[in-house]
């Protein structure tokens, strides 16, 4: 959002007093070097505001306006803008040895628009400004107040963003008046900001929301219009209400006041101003010199923006870190779950195949178990090892590891699925061992299974799984079954 900011803007002018009015006047030879037309001015000015200067004649309206149109640099203080300035006053901005067309077509063609638009712009100016044959004079022979048409105009026409507006509508007749304010407010609708120097109170409430009372070059009250043209008349007033003798000396104190001034003043206000925003004595050279010398934009803003800057990056960086840090704690987390994962499934996987195993084997089947036992160990190893490579991985490959971890965990499923299988496979391998390393007896009366299974070194339980037993009353005299060799 475009903005205009002025903050402690002086301006002094060396004093011409003709020699024997000095000694005439109240003032000494020493107090008559320097004049001061402004003293200590601050405001700002708003997007589509209009901004009213208010204040008897001499009070440094015009010298404000000279500032802000960037025709004279101010002694101290800031003016922060990216608004192109444009100013309609008859003091200067036409040269007056040239028509009027050839004023409206230089502004027009120094704005870099292309040649369309140029062309349209100039014949909207002409149609504007009602000026007619006028157009093809000198501007020398125009009258004050066609002069201040033709300004007016260029002025409320070419790109405008901040116009000012300097004692012109006095000089207006009233059809044109009526056309600019209609057009003025248009402006305002989309944006435009205006600075308005009328000694008029009348034009001021009509087209500014705040006011900005000069008073011998100070800053007299600055706020809503309506407000302080109650305070401005009210002041006119008592003013009026004074003896002669009395308006001369109080004319005469303000004139002291304006050669006398103290800039170092309004610099204490600068620098209190730092010194709220966190600088140090250390930045007061550079503050000094921008205040005194450099006079651009407001310094305090920059290194306050700067610093903001600077906290803002750090701020990203702890927040950087901050982030490092939590991923490295999820990382390490979804690594030891997938650790308790492996673990856990390689526990049950081994109480699982060990329990199957133990009621399958018995005995001759040891080794079976073995084997079956050492692939299980090796699969748990496996997955304790896909554990240990996702504790291995840093912050950024949070999902990587997570993803290593769920697979692991899959894993470990499948291995103890594959576990319960392949015991179901050692148990019908181990009965086909026993199977083919049996013979064939006649059972005779008097046989048990238990006997048998004392006379053939083997337990009751090989003898029915060889024969497909699933009771003892299977075993029955004259039945021929296999018993282990
Ligand atoms: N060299 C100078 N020596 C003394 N006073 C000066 C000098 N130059 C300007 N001034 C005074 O500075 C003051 C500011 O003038 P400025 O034109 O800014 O006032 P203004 O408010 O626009 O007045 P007006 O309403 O009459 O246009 C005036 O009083 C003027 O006399």
């Amino acid at each position: 959002m475009k903005k205009v900011e002025l903050k402690y803007i002086t301006k002094n002018t060396s004093l011409v007093t003709e020699k024997k009015e000095i000694v005439k006047s109240k003032l000494s030879v020493n107090e008559t070097g320097t004049f001061w037309k402004l003293r200590g001015i601050n405001f700002t000015i708003n997007p589509g505001e209009g901004i009213g200067l208010l204040g008897n004649n001499g009070s440094g309206k015009s010298s404000l306006i000279d500032i802000l149109m960037g025709k004279e640099k101010q002694t101290t203080g800031f003016i922060t803008t990216d608004m192109r300035v444009n100013c309609a006053t008859t003091r200067y901005g036409i040269d007056k040895k040239v028509t009027g067309l050839e004023n409206i077509k230089k502004i027009v063609f120094s704005a870099n628009l292309d040649e369309f638009k140029a062309n349209h712009l100039i014949n909207a100016i002409i149609n504007f400004s009602d000026l007619g044959e006028w157009l093809y004079c000198p501007v020398e022979t125009f009258s004050e107040g066609q002069c201040a048409r033709l300004s007016l105009s260029i002025a409320l026409f070419v790109k405008p963003e901040l116009v000012l507006i300097d004692n012109i509508f006095g000089i207006l007749d009233l059809p044109f008046f009526k056309k600019v304010s209609k057009k003025i407010q248009n402006l305002k609708d989309v944006g435009v900001s205006f600075v308005i120097s009328d000694v008029n109170v009348i034009n001021i409430e009509r087209f500014c929301e705040r006011t900005l009372w000069l008073d011998f070059g100070e800053v007299q009250d600055f706020g809503a219009t309506r407000d302080v043209m109650v305070q401005y008349e009210y002041s006119a007033g008592w003013f009026e209400s004074l003896t002669v003798s009395e308006r001369n000396d109080y004319l005469a104190k303000k004139q002291i006041e304006r050669q006398s001034f103290d800039v170092g003043t309004i610099y204490e206000e600068f620098k209190i101003e730092q010194f709220k925003n966190g600088f140090t004595r250390k930045d007061e050279p550079k503050m000094r010199n921008a205040f005194y010398n450099e006079r651009g934009s407001d310094p305090v803003k920059a290194l306050a923006e700067k610093k903001m800057n600077q906290k803002g990056e750090n701020k990203l960086k702890k927040k950087n870190g901050k982030v490092k840090v939590v991923s490295i704690a999820i990382v390490i987390f979804l690594a030891i779950l997938g650790i308790y994962d492996g673990i856990f499934a390689k526990t049950s996987l081994l109480e699982n195949g060990w329990n199957q195993l133990q009621q399958s084997w018995q005995g001759k089947s040891a080794s079976g178990v073995g084997n079956s036992k050492n692939k299980k160990q090796h699969d748990a190893k496996k997955t304790s090892k896909i554990s240990k490579s996702s504790e291995s991985t840093d912050a950024k490959k949070t999902s990587e590891a997570a993803k290593k971890a769920s697979s692991s965990s899959l894993k470990a499923a499948s291995i103890a699925s594959s576990a319960s299988e392949s015991s179901a496979k050692a148990s019908s391998e181990s009965v086909q061992q026993l199977k083919d390393n049996t013979q064939t007896i006649n059972v005779q009366n008097g046989d048990t299974l238990e006997g048998l299974a004392s006379k053939y070194a083997t337990t009751v339980d090989n003898i029915m799984k060889i024969n497909g037993f699933t009771s003892s009353g299977d075993l029955k005299a004259g039945n021929i079954i296999r018993v282990p060799k």
